[in-house]
């Protein structure tokens, strides 16, 4: 059954709530985040008084923001159930990657993506809509396939196509692992991690020959992890061969673009120069603790716990390379009242979901965390953002994209954020240099008096002001 125009969708729609015809997908065995974890290496701070500054009508007018645009969404042809999944979600205009990817992404014949924009700009909207608009509603079979590197961006990636499409009849599945796999897939969009999507088609649960679209979001780490990039081409010799294949990211390392290529033929490609990759409104700042640590003054973890005692942050991530220094440094801060939870790999299923599902809802305000999340999770109230170990590849070398993702948990769609590196020895300023040097953007040293510290990271998150 062929799909229809997008205008003529209107139609075609009753009124259904999303899901309700197939239950959630979940399955064992994800080789997707095992991977994820593998790369592992690399407060309730006191009462808020900050509320995270939002100024997007502001950013939207700047002809040179990401987020401005020049159309409207009724401009870009999307169907009417659709703006109105928009404008209930507040979404009054498109960002620039939403404006200049959309009519790319909806032309017939369709063709092959490859986007990069910068971190927080609305990439999910923009193949979300796709996905909507593409589906044929009337055909009660998977249609698009998602895949995600961890399971919280499957969940999160999910709950937009679900409000999204809040006015379509749309249904979705997840398929992450631990959870219950139901024996048929009948849902529209299956979103899950590679490995358990893999197991889907192996276990025979949909027919893959219906899939119309396959996306591989942050395609980038994707196919840069081998199992994950083999995976994936293995997942894509499945599908049609005129499915079309979107791949999204902030991030496009020179390396993986070959890759990318080969895995979307032909693709429209849409790029960014790495100086162009940083965020205005994110504040790089970075704190030398190498004096205080030679002279015994202070550890690390003592110079983190005293930023922490003064600042009054709405949310705040802090990246670290190991899982039991998230563990080490929760348990600290807990003990210090601050409201903390850890998230890594070492957690199963169900615990990883509790933590982020309170961190989402501001029942904790520090997330631990090491790179498992360091992409795509998307939480406005985060404004604070802390590498307290800098990111690294398997050779210790500078890993900018990582540090990129990271920082860009904070500054989302317009607001303001900071970041503070910690550095500690020789090798995390250089690693912190590589990345300077990277994006051309140099960071900002705070001062070793902390009242000083606090006085300027406070005038950051309120000012919106860029860093030089
Ligand atoms: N046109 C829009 N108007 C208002 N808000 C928007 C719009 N598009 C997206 N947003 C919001 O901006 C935030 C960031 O969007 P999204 O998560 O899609 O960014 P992203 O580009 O995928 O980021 P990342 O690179 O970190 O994965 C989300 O909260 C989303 O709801």
């Amino acid at each position: 059954m062929a799909t229809p125009p997008v205008s003529d969708l209107s139609t075609k729609f009753e009124k259904l709530t999303p899901g309700t015809e197939t239950p959630e997908v979940v399955v064992d065995a994800d080789a997707g985040e095992d991977v994820q974890s593998a790369a592992e290496r690399a407060t309730d701070l006191l009462e808020s008084s900050y509320n995270v500054e939002v100024k997007l009508a502001d950013q939207q007018a700047d002809v040179n923001s990401p987020l401005y645009s020049v159309k409207s969404f009724e401009e870009l042809g999307l169907h009417e159930d659709l703006l109105k999944g928009l404008y209930n979600m507040k979404f009054a205009k498109p960002s620039k990657i939403q404006e200049r990817a959309l009519p790319l992404l909806l032309q017939n014949p369709p063709k092959n993506m490859i986007a990069q924009s910068q971190s927080g700009t609305g990439k999910t909207a923009a193949f979300a809509l796709t996905i909507l608009s593409r589906i044929n509603y009337d055909l009660h079979a998977p249609q698009a396939l998602v895949m995600s590197p961890s399971r919280e961006l499957a969940r999160q990636t999910l709950e937009v196509i679900q409000e999204m499409g809040k006015f379509t009849q749309v249904t979705t599945a997840q398929a992450i692992k631990e959870e219950p796999l139901p024996p048929k897939v009948n849902s529209h969009v299956i979103v899950g991690t590679p490995g358990t999507v893999a197991d889907l088609i192996k276990r025979r649960a949909f027919d893959p020959r219906n899939i119309r679209l396959f996306v591989l979001d942050e395609a980038d780490n994707m196919l840069d992890m081998q199992s994950l990039g083999r995976q994936s081409q293995e997942l894509k010799r499945f599908l049609p061969k005129d499915c079309q294949v979107v791949l999204f990211s902030a991030t496009w390392a020179d390396r993986v673009r070959e890759f990318a290529n080969s895995i979307a033929p032909g693709a429209n490609q849409i790029t960014l120069k790495p100086e162009e990759l940083s965020v205005d409104g994110i504040k790089q700042f970075y704190v030398d603790c190498r004096d205080q640590m030679k002279s015994n003054k202070g550890r690390k973890y003592d110079i983190l716990v005293g930023l922490y005692s003064l600042l009054t942050v709405s949310q705040s991530i802090i990246f670290v390379k190991k899982r039991d220094t998230a563990d080490e440094i929760a348990q600290k801060m807990s003990e210090k009242h601050h409201a903390v939870v850890s998230l890594h790999g070492k957690l199963d299923g169900a615990q990883r979901d509790a933590v982020i599902d309170s961190f989402r809802a501001g029942k904790s305000k520090v997330l631990i965390t090491t790179n498992v999340i360091a992409r795509g999770i998307d939480i406005a109230n985060v404004n604070m953002v802390v590498n307290y170990d800098m990111p690294t590849d398997l050779q210790g070398r500078a890993d900018p994209e990582t540090y990129l993702h990271r920082i860009g948990r904070t500054g989302r769609f317009g607001r303001t954020g900071v970041s503070v590196n910690f550095i500690h020895d020789e090798r995390s300023m250089r690693v912190m240099n590589d990345i300077e040097a990277h994006f051309e953007r140099k960071m900002i040293q705070l001062p070793d008096d902390l009242d000083e510290a606090e006085d300027i990271i406070k005038k950051a998150m309120k000012s919106g002001v860029s860093a030089p």
